[in-house]
């Protein structure tokens, strides 16, 4: 039987995310038969209203292959009754018992049980929360695991207490620190299309890569989010895990099996060779308000949580290195932005130019005739090549078009899973490929507090760019400082 349980239960991730990811697993028959969601938080609710608030945000995937089939209302109600709401504050070691009660209560005719605890709380009370459970709720008959959502820590220093306190009542293995962005579908793919697909594998060293852009872009601030926003920038909030984790995957060495330990044994590698970041190899930036055709988009320092002149930054760009023998001198150029032009993230891989001056006049400038390949994230997700090519017809004239791989005409309309349905359902099954590891995340940290420290110390001004917009020009600068151009904005 499984007992899961979500701290922090009438907040945003939960209703967001979580609730409609264990909607999804059961609605697939993914999770055991015998299973209870148990949402956890201070605020008064009975279960009856945290069931309605759990209906808000559920939806039900349709495979259109069995169209007319759908089951969701009946479905959504199975699922309703095996939501129950405790009340109760995260530091009172007596309410915790009361949960335990209860669950013990639900799970009497069973002789095992595990139990899942997803901290789904600000940092601020991870420690209490995770100890709490930790000594009042554990499984008495089988696994107790804890999901920790980010931020781990703001510093190497934080992290490190943050990973002390909580290993006083958890063991590592109990332990799933979660980065979302690992559960989405083209990343999971990353390792397959890299390791499975002869081409590919000789390719992907300095001697045929000549950059690798990393991108993430979202095209609204950080609306309501500021207070939370402020404390942490753009660089933790994105660049430290999710886009380092996507560089450790792309980068790594080919793990000697799919086993947790051989993958984050191969990632924890490629980011100690990291070298440290140099400030002249970083442009930040912050979002200002504009007004287009009368409709006003607020600056970053409009939100009343953010306080006032803070330079915090929403957006930044770096160029990072490996100083190993596969990627010696190739610069990994990593871009996160908030309020900007679009929302996507997508993996770029530019290829050197082809030897020799065969097609000459007839191929361009070089740079537009190099090969690139595309790993689009999200939304579309997609793969794509672009190859040089005979303009068909009579003469000689090169063209640059696409091979391309769109998730949607390939596999039909079957919706993808979240990421976090992924995420959820492998820690049900105890899979810890798809977490972060202790050493992972304090090698992470290692490479970016220095940094985050000097920017602080210094008081750097991050470039004002317009809401909106592609950026500021810092980050086109620092691309053609390695000869590079972001491909995302051509
Ligand atoms: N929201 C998102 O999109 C994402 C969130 N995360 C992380 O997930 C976790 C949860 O995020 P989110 O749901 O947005 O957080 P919320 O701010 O919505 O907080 C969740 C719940 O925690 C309780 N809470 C809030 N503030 C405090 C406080 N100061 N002291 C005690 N309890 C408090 C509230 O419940 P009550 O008062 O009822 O107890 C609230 O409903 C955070 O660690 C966040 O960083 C990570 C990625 C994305
Ligand atoms: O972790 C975070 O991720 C979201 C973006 O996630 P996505 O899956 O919607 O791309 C980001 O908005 C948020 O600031 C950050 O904390």
């Amino acid at each position: 039987m499984l007992s899961f349980v979500v701290f922090g239960a009438s907040g945003d991730l939960a209703k967001k995310k979580i609730y409609p990811a264990l909607f999804a697993l059961y609605y697939e028959g993914r999770l055991p038969k015998n299973f209870m969601i148990y949402g956890y938080a201070r605020s008064s609710m009975t279960t009856e209203e945290f069931r309605n608030k759990i209906a808000e945000s559920l939806t039900c995937r349709i495979d259109w292959s069995k169209a007319g089939e759908s089951d969701c209302a009946a479905k959504s109600e199975e699922f309703f009754a095996r939501c129950v709401y405790v009340p109760g504050q995260y530091d009172q070691a007596k309410d915790f018992k009361a949960l335990d009660a209860l669950m013990c209560e639900n799970e009497r005719a069973v002789s095992s049980v595990k139990r899942v605890f997803y901290l789904s709380i600000p940092p601020s009370i991870f420690v209490p929360v995770a100890q709490n459970a930790a000594r009042e709720c554990q499984s008495k008959t089988g696994d107790t695991r804890v999901i920790v959502e980010k931020p781990f820590g703001r510093d190497l220093t934080s992290s490190r207490e943050l990973t002390a306190a909580l290993a006083q009542d958890l063991s590592e293995e109990q332990t799933y620190r979660i980065d979302h962005y690992l559960g989405k579908e083209l990343i999971e793919n990353l390792t397959v299309m890299r390791f499975s697909n002869i081409m590919f594998q000789p390719l992907w060293n300095r001697n045929y890569i000549r950059n690798v852009q990393i991108n993430f872009s979202e095209n609204f601030g950080t609306e309501g989010r500021g207070g939370y926003f402020d404390n942490y920038g753009i660089i933790r909030d994105i660049m430290q895990n999710h886009l380092l984790q996507i560089l450790a995957l792309f980068a790594m060495e080919e793990p000697a099996s799919l086993d947790a330990e051989d993958i984050r044994n191969e990632k924890v590698k490629v980011i100690r060779c990291m070298r440290p970041i140099e400030m002249d190899n970083v442009a930040l930036g912050q979002y200002k308000g504009r007004e287009t055709d009368g409709k006003k988009y607020p600056a970053y320092l409009d939100d009343e949580t953010v306080p006032k002149g803070s330079l915090c930054p929403t957006f930044a760009a770096m160029a990072l290195f490996i100083d190993n023998a596969r990627w010696d001198g190739v610069p990994f150029l990593l871009k996160a932005g908030k309020a900007l032009h679009k929302r996507q993230a997508e993996i770029r891989v530019q290829f050197r130019h082809a030897p020799g001056n065969l097609y000459g006049e007839r191929q361009g400038r070089v740079e537009h005739v190099t090969n690139e390949l595309v790993i689009r994230i999200q939304p579309d997700e997609a793969i794509y090549l672009r190859i040089n090519n005979k303009v068909p017809g009579l003469g000689q004239r090169l063209d640059q078009t696409i091979l391309d791989l769109q998730y949607k005409n390939a596999y039909g309309q079957v919706e993808l899973p979240d990421a976090y349905e992924r995420l959820i359902l492998d820690v049900i099954n105890g899979d810890k490929r798809l977490f972060i590891r202790n050493d992972e995340l304090e090698a992470a940290w290692k490479l970016f507090t220095p940094l985050l420290d000097k920017i602080e110390e210094q008081k750097i001004a991050p470039e004002l760019y317009p809401y909106g917009s592609r950026g500021p020009i810092g980050a086109h600068y620092l691309a053609s400082r390695f000869n590079v151009r972001w491909g995302d904005t051509e």
